[in-house]
């Protein structure tokens, strides 16, 4: 049974001279919530996007279930779903069109559709504005209206480019809740950040990636803990930091606030 669900092999990418992605090396495995941690402009979205299939690798291999993304683009398409940092979904649909349009897309039967559909949008407490105009929605109502379409499709992989901001500490909770229950029903998750409480609260492994380089792979206490010969791990962790406007989101989603 294959139980890789992403591989890069050698992967890269350099824009004109500057080399963005350097050459790296990864897999995570069915069932895992992984975290791409890294400061700004480490490489984290380049990576995502030649995984997504958006952006052509300048050199290697991006897999997803053993299917190269680039080779047959369609075949490992079917497998996955991408949120990105910014949503830009359709401003004239209702959020219930956008997710019925998304189930079309991936061919969901009609009966299975409405109950997915509906279960989302009650985790995420968008029940009540299902019939507005997405133009209507907050942000973090967008960020929600666009997690609800990529799960809708049931996907074997999910990739998420900072998921939680825009989300409010409810929603940042209710996510975490639902990735988890996803993952261990085997769901795989790859999601960047930026904040190393997020990937300390959401993730089972970790991978750094600092200009372009993963400099660190393992659980957090791992990495923590781990004697690093590289003493940049801990200049990184010095600014891989939430900020204020992060804060109650990550007090929300510490294991400790889990109980209420
Ligand atoms: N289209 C582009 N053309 C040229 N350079 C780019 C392009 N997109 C990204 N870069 C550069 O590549 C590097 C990696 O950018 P990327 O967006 O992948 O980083 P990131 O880790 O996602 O950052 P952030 O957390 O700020 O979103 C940065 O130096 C960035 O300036």
């Amino acid at each position: 049974m294959e139980t890789t669900s992403i591989k890069l092999a050698n992967l890269a990418k350099t824009y004109r001279k500057h080399e963005a992605v350097k050459h790296i090396n990864l897999e995570v495995q069915k069932g895992e919530l992984f975290g791409f941690l890294g400061p700004n402009g480490a490489g984290k979205t380049t990576t995502i996007k030649m995984l997504t299939g958006l952006l052509e690798p300048t050199s290697g291999s991006a897999e997803i279930k053993g299917v190269d993304i680039w080779k047959h683009p369609i075949d490992a398409k079917k497998k996955i779903a991408y949120v990105p940092d910014q949503p830009n979904i359709y401003p004239k649909l209702a959020g219930w069109d956008y997710l019925e349009f998304v189930a079309s897309v991936f061919q969901i039967p009609k009966s299975d559709f409405q109950s997915k559909a509906k279960e989302l949008l009650q985790v995420f407490s968008l029940t009540e504005q299902a019939n507005d105009l997405i133009e209507s929605y907050s942000h973090g109502m967008k960020q929600k209206i666009a997690i609800c379409g990529a799960l809708v499709s049931e996907p074997d992989v999910l990739f998420m480019d900072e998921p939680t901001v825009g989300l409010d500490p409810k929603s940042a909770r209710s996510l975490k809740n639902l990735l988890r229950e996803l993952c261990n029903h085997g769901m795989t998750v790859f999601l960047s950040t930026h904040i190393l409480e997020i990937a300390e609260q959401m993730c089972d492994r970790v991978g750094i990636i600092f200009e372009g380089d993963i400099i660190a792979l393992g659980t957090m206490d791992e990495l923590r803990s781990g004697g690093h010969a590289d003493q940049s791990l801990e200049d990184i962790f010095l600014e891989l930091t939430g900020g204020e406007d992060q804060q109650a989101i990550i007090s929300e989603i510490t294991d400790d606030g889990d109980a209420t």
